[in-house]
């Protein structure tokens, strides 16, 4: 049984929910390129970033655009399947693997999202089972585990750095996150929120993704060139009630990174989680279904959560998430259309 530690992180986000204003912040952008020679110079970039806004955006980061492209074709590819068809790979409660549709409940809106997603957590496919097959969307595994790996390599390059900063051995966060683990839970999350094209006035009132702050340790969004509607807002002025919300462009090849509640836990605070949602789009916006790519740097279930200087206390990963995901999945296994 999950052990009661009344995380203060769920409070916060059931008070989330209003329309707030928007305002114009600039968003630091950050070249990851020839990382092992720059690591110093971009790890002060990332550290300034991180405890300021919270929010950044990397490139040079190595994940090859055409890989990028071709996990955004075949997610594109999975969503436009029958609803029977993707009803075989369902999302079981608290698991963050396979298809759900509409299930995500914030505590923020308290409506579920206006959107379906298909999660690999790589040790919870069932033995395969979760996997759509060959035939129903060719070369789908193969791409996403190879993006799985590269999402994997960035999250731990920029997490090395966090690491240096905080006093622990570079590797510190990538030996929390083994892959080679079966305590590994680490995601990637494909999402699409649903067409508005022929919606009526009463479904704008809606969220694509209601305000919430991830609960990883970092969070690599991978936005579809044209496809907007994610703003943010950062944690300090979130703290002081002042909710006012900045679009992000929606840029190609860019990495939208976002530190997590896990993270700011686990750094003593110094690290700030940031609040983020999707909104509908306005008149003159693109209306289509909307894409989006997300992996989520979540520490190994059998990982401590230990902060430097002992802020909080200790508590592993595996009990933090499920704490998290039991307050966000309220509801039954996947639910069918
Ligand atoms: O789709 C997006 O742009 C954001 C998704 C997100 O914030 C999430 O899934 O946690
Ligand atoms: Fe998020």
């Amino acid at each position: 049984m999950t052990p009661n530690y009344a995380l203060k992180e769920l409070n916060k986000e059931a008070g989330f929910g209003g329309m707030g204003s928007e305002i114009h912040r600039d968003i630091p952008r950050i070249d990851m390129s020839d990382f092992f020679n720059r690591k110093a110079e971009i790890t002060e970039e990332l550290w300034k970033a991180a405890t300021e806004i919270g929010f950044f955006q990397l490139t040079g980061h190595g994940i090859p655009l055409e890989l990028i492209d071709d996990a955004f074709a075949l997610s594109a590819e999975f969503f436009a399947l029958p609803q029977d068809t993707k009803a075989q790979y369902p999302l079981r409660k608290g698991t963050n693997a396979g298809w759900e549709f509409k299930a995500q409940v914030r505590p923020s809106t308290g409506t579920p999202d206006n959107k379906e997603s298909y999660q690999i957590t790589l040790p919870r496919m069932g033995e395969g089972a979760l996997w759509p097959k060959g035939e129903e969307v060719a070369g789908f595994k193969a791409t996403m585990l190879a993006f799985e790996r590269h999402n994997w390599m960035v999250g731990m390059k920029v997490l090395s750095c966090f690491a240096d900063k905080l006093g622990f051995h570079s590797d510190f966060f990538t030996d929390g996150h083994d892959p080679e683990s079966p305590h590994y839970q680490s995601t990637l999350r494909l999402i699409n929120y649903l067409g508005m094209e022929d919606a009526t006035p009463e479904d704008f009132k809606f969220w694509r993704a209601g305000a919430h702050t991830d609960y990883d340790c970092l969070t690599l969004l991978h936005q579809r060139e044209g496809h907007g509607g994610l703003q943010l807002c950062p944690g300090k002025d979130a703290e002081s009630g002042d909710l006012a919300w900045t679009d992000v462009p929606p840029l190609g090849g860019v990495i939208t990174c976002n530190i997590g509640d896990m993270l700011m836990r686990w750094s003593d605070d110094k690290l700030m989680s940031n609040l983020h949602r999707v909104r509908m789009p306005k008149e003159g916006e693109y209306m289509g279904p909307r894409q989006s790519m997300a992996f989520f740097c979540q520490a190994n279930k059998d990982t401590m959560l230990e902060g430097p200087e002992g802020k909080y206390d200790p508590m592993t990963a595996g009990d933090y998430m499920q704490m998290r995901l039991n307050a966000n999945f309220a509801g039954k296994p996947a639910q069918k259309a």
